[in-house]
């Protein structure tokens, strides 16, 4: 008989004075479990006793080995004992000893006392509510404001050349049931190619059915987009997957390379076959449905890491769309600017008419690693809080992109395009300090170079931009090896 409390367990693990915060843990909403440094529980909150249901005499002063169907490899406890390291966000589908199932997200944490590892506690996420409803996809942003089905490629903004050879590219896929890779960084508009895809096709009238591969834990992916079968384990209900529910209209698979490697073969398979079985059914499905994934890496570095698998990614990539990073079509910042504070008036009731130069002179100079979803929330803040200006003026920027900004130039990025050109053009940007000339020569280059960007070569514009004569532009352009088709 367990001779041990509650009580006991506090002082056993801390002492007597140090354990009155345990009580806060007592009603805490998730699952509370605390080790001691050989992994023998001493705390088991009230939630953790609903999740695993056991109760917390049975449990207390036993070893975690001996409460729960894992061993020194397989315990998120027992590792983050072993390893002194924090386990943080990890997803575990694990059996008690009495063979109670459970799906939970685990944080675990060491506990040192004056540098002696003296525990560790662990924080247990339920996520059975998840199982049950078996819907995690992810909704469309709301940032759209726009309905999901009004997504059409012309909402899509974009002149650049090679970024109009992937619009060109996903226009044609829509109409073929063969499945698209999209490849881009965050914020490229991977899902809102998607969407336009979807409505495009002949399916836009059956369901789109996004799925967030990286959002959704490992163990409960399978069953999400596959569905399960009574009996599967204890608690698995009749219900059908996301590949079956999405019957005949199209499914998007996002960030498939964080999909787990195992279940990426049985994606492989499936797409093979063209049919599906629940997890723990006998009888499988067949399915009709248009594929499109999406990768944020570099393919090919991740079938080298080993996160993708490279005949999935030849059966998915069979149209194979790369949309480019922002920082690579600069020559589209006036055409989003304006499409964003078109879109942000309408939204606001506001009538801003543009952004002062200065403003577009530091777009134009930033990399944009959140690529264009950055720019609009860029946008939409300073829209916020200008007032009734009517311009967007570095002093409505928020603190964090003005900082951004600033960092990436103090890191010694700065106009990286304006250098990397300078040196393809065989000029190496570099002057002597001196050398009043040249360097006079290098800012004029950088100013020409700039103004063609913003008006994608027209020069015209440009050339009023920079108050100067069509034929003075002309000449300048010869001069510094400028064309107009680089800017176009
Ligand atoms: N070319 C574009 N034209 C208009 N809006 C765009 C464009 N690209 C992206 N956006 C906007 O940027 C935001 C992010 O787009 P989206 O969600 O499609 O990117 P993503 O590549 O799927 O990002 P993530 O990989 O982070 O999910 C959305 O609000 C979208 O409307």
């Amino acid at each position: 008989m367990n001779r041990f409390t509650h009580q006991n367990a506090r002082q056993f693990l801390f002492g007597l004075d140090n354990a009155n915060f345990l009580s806060v843990f007592d009603e805490y909403c998730d699952g509370v479990l605390i080790t001691n440094a050989d992994g023998i529980i001493v705390y088991y909150n009230k939630a953790m006793s609903r999740i695993d249901e056991l109760e917390p005499e049975d449990v207390i002063l036993n070893q975690v080995t001996d409460v729960y169907d894992l061993d020194d490899e397989t315990s998120l406890i027992m590792q983050c004992l072993i390893t002194r390291r924090p386990i943080i966000d990890k997803s575990n589908y694990y059996r008690t000893r009495m063979g109670k199932f459970a799906n939970t997200i685990h944080n675990v944490h060491p506990i040192f006392n004056q540098n002696q590892l003296v525990g560790c506690i662990c924080f247990v996420r339920d996520f059975h509510v998840l199982t049950e409803t078996l819907s995690i996809m992810r909704l469309p942003e709301t940032q759209h404001r726009m309905h999901p089905y009004e997504i059409t490629f012309d909402s899509i903004i974009g002149q650049d050349p090679a970024f109009k050879d992937a619009l060109n590219a996903a226009r044609m896929a829509a109409n073929t049931p063969s499945p698209v890779m999209l490849y881009g960084e965050t914020g490229t508009g991977k899902e809102l190619f998607a969407r336009a895809i979807h409505n495009h096709s002949p399916r836009h009238e059956k369901k789109y059915t996004p799925v967030n591969c990286a959002a959704i834990p490992e163990n409960l992916l399978e069953g999400i987009l596959f569905g399960t079968s009574k009996g599967a384990f204890t608690g698995a209900i009749n219900k059908a997957g996301l590949f079956e529910r999405t019957s005949q209209g199209t499914i998007f698979l996002d960030e498939i390379n964080s999909m787990p490697v195992g279940l990426q073969s049985k994606i492989l398979r499936i797409v093979q076959d063209g049919k599906v079985r629940r997890v723990g059914a006998l009888k499988e499905i067949k399915f009709d449905l248009k594929i499109i994934s999406s990768v944020n890496q570099d393919p090919h570095t991740s079938i080298a890491a080993g996160s993708l698998r490279s005949d999935l990614f030849y059966r998915l990539g069979v149209v194979f769309i790369h949309i480019v990073p922002l920082r690579d079509r600069m020559s589209d910042l006036p055409l989003l600017v304006d499409h964003f504070i078109d879109k942000h008036n309408k939204a606001l009731g506001r009538q801003v008419r543009g952004a002062e130069d200065a403003v577009m002179e530091m777009f134009y100079q930033y990399h944009w690693p959140g690529n264009v979803r950055e720019l609009e929330h860029v946008i939409e803040g300073a829209m916020n809080i200008m007032g009734p200006d009517n311009r967007i003026r570095i002093k409505y920027l928020q603190p964090h992109f003005a900082q951004g900004h600033s960092n990436y130039r103090t890191a010694g990025h700065r106009a990286s395009r304006w250098m990397a050109h300078s040196s393809k053009s065989g000029d190496t940007g570099e002057t002597g300090p001196s050398d009043l000339l040249l360097n006079k020569n290098e800012h004029e280059k950088k100013l020409v170079w700039q103004a063609l960007m913003q008006f994608r070569g027209n020069v015209t514009r440009s050339a009023k931009k920079l108050g100067i004569s069509r034929q003075l532009l002309y000449y300048k352009m010869k001069k510094y090896h400028l064309s107009r088709d680089q800017f176009r």
